[in-house]
Order: structure tokens, then C-alpha cells, then sequence
């Protein structure tokens, strides 16, 4: 279950009927544009594919000995798969991300893994990330060297299902690739095999992950009142004057999946409008209660310039009593209490004691942590994040202010000869 609590926000529901119009009209323009080609709304389909799950669900079949698991990718082909892996992982293969190009620790993780067990998956939408080819080259020669011909069972692509180099290297060598439809980006591509592959091998429930997403898919498509994602978007609408958004997550299995919101909604949002004008909020990635000793004095007692989302879990999948320890009776207030219990009122506290500072904050509390609950949190914030894209007037699914960046970058590594 996912629940939106605006307690602290009064005067909401009037707001939500007087957006009324404003609010399905974006929705209607936006599904309106719904299998038109170059749209990028394919991560609306992506819940419904039970035929690449079945795929996907064979290959980790086929590969029982993988011990090691070695992501490289980043971005939209990192964030996501990283997130939920550090949530659900329950199968003893250990992940490795390399998402960043920094010779010492991929010097380490190179030292450390042991060839025969390690399955590599390259992941890029485009095929031309260099951070994701550089990691390729270190990787592929290291295969090449440790298991000869061999290396092409320790190697999978996922990828766009034509273009790019990846796409041509699994062509060309023969070897096993999975599609990222041409429909969906990257960032909005969790719930494809750039997510489930990865999963898969964590042996989280993907079952459960994907209902969970088509929860979310109908919630956006209900009437306003039923209609979770039309309601976040309006939150947000109606404080797109403060200039930052936090997101702050009140579960350590979830500590990852800020960075993936950031990416979600920094880079579909932040744009020029169809006037040029300059238009975006910053989302600001929190954990909770790390960020609490961290964070919130700032929060407290500094600008009013947010609205804060909070993500507050009801109850625990296991919880762990807290014990009298009689060595100890300075703790005494949480004898008999459970960990839980202490995140929870934690959590409450500092959803109250925001909005009395006078910062704008709401929250969107999960029934618990569980592949359910975040396959249907995923999918309801890329329809929230789409949504703004149409009230905005942005185009939420492109990133031209990226490219030159990557430009330079070329230049620079290809002037130096
Ligand atoms: O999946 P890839 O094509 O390798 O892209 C990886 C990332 O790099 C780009 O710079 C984009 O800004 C991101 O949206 C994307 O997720």
C-alpha cells in the first residue's frame, strides 16, 4: 500500500478541485501522446511484460555458478538496479557497481573477483556512455586474459534492441543481449531488464515488483480523487516557486533509491520551456534518521525554500525487540520498545516538527518495505515526474543539456592525441 498524508498541507483538497481541469488536461496530453514514436513512454508498458521476465528468469536459470555480479553502467543504467538490489537482495551473489571511472577501486574489485564466477553485464541504452565503454574495455580484456574463449558466457549486454556498440559487440561475438525498448529512457528504465536482470540474480520477487508497478499504472489513469501520481504532481506544482524538493526516506534498505529520484527528477525537469524559460526544481536526496544529525537543523531553522516528501514505512517486515540491559539504564525509555518503533517515531517527529518549523512537507507512507510497495512507489514517481513534465511545459523525457559534457570531454581526450 502507498498513502498520501497531506495533514500538514490544509487547504489541499480545495486546491486539488480547483486544479481539477488543469490536472487532467496534463493527463490527457500526456497519454494522448501514448505510442507515438520518439514519445518515450514505454516505462508505462513496462509492468505488463511478463514475456522478458520469463526470459530474463531462464538466463539466471542457465547461470547457477555466478557468485560476483559486475554492473557496468551508470546513470539511468545504474541507479535503479543498484537501488532495489540493496533493498531486496536475498540470493548470496555479491553486486559490484562500477559507475564511475576510478582507477583504484576498479583496480581492487579486479584483484578481488574470481573470473570463473563473476558474470559482467554491460548496460547502456545508447551503447556510447564512455564511463560504461571504458569499463568494458578494463573488463573484456580482463576476461579475455583469465578465461580465454571462454570470456563470452561472463559477459551480457543490455541495451538498446538495435543501435549502439553494444548492441553490435553482442551482434558480432555472439553474445547473450537483453532489449531496453526503444521507447524508454533511461532513466525511466528500472522496470525493464536494466532492473530485472540484475534482480534476478539478487533473487528478489519480481512478481511482486512489477504488480506493484501496475498499481501504480492504474492509480494514474483513475479519477482525480483515486489518482496518487495527478495529486504528488499537483503538490509539487503548487511549490515549484521553492526551489528545492527533498526526498528523504525513512528506510536503510532504501538508502539508494534518493540518488535514483534525483536523477528522475532533476534531469526530466530541469529545462527550458516551450518560451525558454528556465524551469526545474532541485530534488534533494535525505535518509532518514541518518540525515535527522545531519540535515535537519538546515531544515529546521534555515530558508523556507523546500517542500519535503517524506517516505515513511508503517510497519516492519521483522522487527527486533529492544532488551533491558541493566548495564545500561540511561536507555532505559527504550527497554521493551522495538527498533521499529523508535524509526517510526522518529520518523513522525520529524514529519511534525518540519511543518511546524514552517517548511511545506508531506509524506507517502508505505504499508512496509517490500518489492510490492516499491515496484508501485517506482513507477507512481515516473508518472509524477511525467506529469510535471506536461504542467511545466518540458519535454520530460530528453537531457540535451548533457551533451556538452560529453563533447568536451572528447575533445579533450582527442586533442591530447
Ligand atoms: O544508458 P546510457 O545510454 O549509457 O546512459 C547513461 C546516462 O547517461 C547520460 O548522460 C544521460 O544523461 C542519462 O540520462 C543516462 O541515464
Amino acid at each position: 500500500m502507498l498513502r498520501l498524508d497531506t495533514r500538514f498541507l490544509p487547504g489541499f483538497s480545495e486546491e486539488l478541485k480547483a486544479h481539477a481541469p488543469l490536472l487532467l488536461e496534463a493527463r490527457e496530453a500526456l497519454l494522448a501522446k501514448r505510442g507515438q514514436k520518439g514519445a518515450m513512454l514505454g516505462w508505462m508498458d513496462l509492468p505488463e511484460d511478463t514475456e522478458t521476465l520469463r526470459e530474463i528468469r531462464r538466463f539466471r536459470e542457465q547461470n547457477p555458478w555466478v557468485e560476483d555480479f559486475v554492473l557496468l553502467g551508470i546513470g539511468g543504467s545504474a541507479l535503479g538496479p543498484k537501488a532495489l538490489e540493496a533493498a531486496f537482495a536475498d540470493s548470496g551473489v555479491r553486486f559490484h557497481y562500477v559507475d564511475h571511472v576510478e582507477p583504484e577501486p576498479i583496480r581492487k574489485l579486479l584483484q578481488s573477483l574470481n573470473p570463473h564466477k563473476t558474470l559482467v553485464n554491460a548496460v547502456s541504452k545508447s551503447g556510447a556512455t564512455a564511463e560504461t565503454l571504458a569499463g568494458l574495455l578494463l573488463f573484456l580484456d580482463w576476461l579475455k586474459a583469465h578465461l580465454g574463449e571462454a570470456w563470452r558466457r561472463h559477459l551480457v549486454v543490455t541495451t538498446d534492441p538495435k543501435g549502439g556498440a553494444l548492441r553490435a559487440l553482442a551482434g558480432r561475438e555472439g553474445l547473450r543481449a537483453f532489449a531496453i525498448p526503444e521507447e524508454v529512457g533511461g532513466r525511466f528504465s528500472v522496470l525493464s531488464p536494466v532492473g530485472l536482470l540484475p534482480l534476478a540474480f539478487a533473487g528478489a520477487d519480481l512478481d511482486a515488483l512489477l504488480m506493484g508497478a501496475r498499481k501504480a499504472n492504474e492509480q494514474a489513469l483513475a479519477p482525480l480523487e483515486e489518482s496518487l501520481p495527478l495529486k504528488t504532481a499537483l503538490l509539487h506544482h503548487l511549490h515549484r516557486h521553492l526551489p528545492i524538493a527533498v526526498f528523504m526516506v525513512y528506510s536503510e534498505r532504501l538508502r539508494y533509491l534518493p540518488a535514483w529520484f534525483v536523477q528522475l527528477h532533476d534531469e526530466s525537469l530541469g529545462k527550458r520551456d516551450q518560451e525558454g524559460r528556465r524551469v526545474g526544481t532541485t530534488a534533494l536526496p535525505a535518509l532518514g534518521p541518518q540525515d535527522q544529525h545531519a540535515q535537519v537543523q538546515l531544515f529546521r531553522e534555515g530558508p523556507l525554500d523546500k517542500l519535503l516528501t517524506l517516505v515513511i514505512p508503517e510497519s516492519p517486515v521483522e522487527d527486533l525487540p529492544l532488551p533491558p540491559v541493566g548495564e545500561l539504564p540511561e536507555a532505559g525509555y527504550l527497554f521493551g520498545k522495538t527498533l521499529f518503533r523508535l524509526l517510526k517515531a522518529e520518523a513522525e517527529a520529524t514529519y511534525q516538527a518540519l511543518a511546524e518549523a514552517g517548511q511545506r512537507v508531506y509524506a507517502l507512507y508505505l504499508s512496509e518495505v517490500s518489492p510490492y510497495t516499491i515496484g508501485w512507489l517506482l513507477q507512481h514517481l515516473m508518472w509524477q515526474t511525467a506529469f510535471l513534465g506536461e504542467l511545466w511545459g518540458v519535454n520530460a523525457f530528453d537531457q540535451p543539456g548533457v551533451e556538452l559534457g560529453k563533447r568536451l570531454t572528447r575533445a579533450f581526450l582527442e586533442g591530447e592525441g
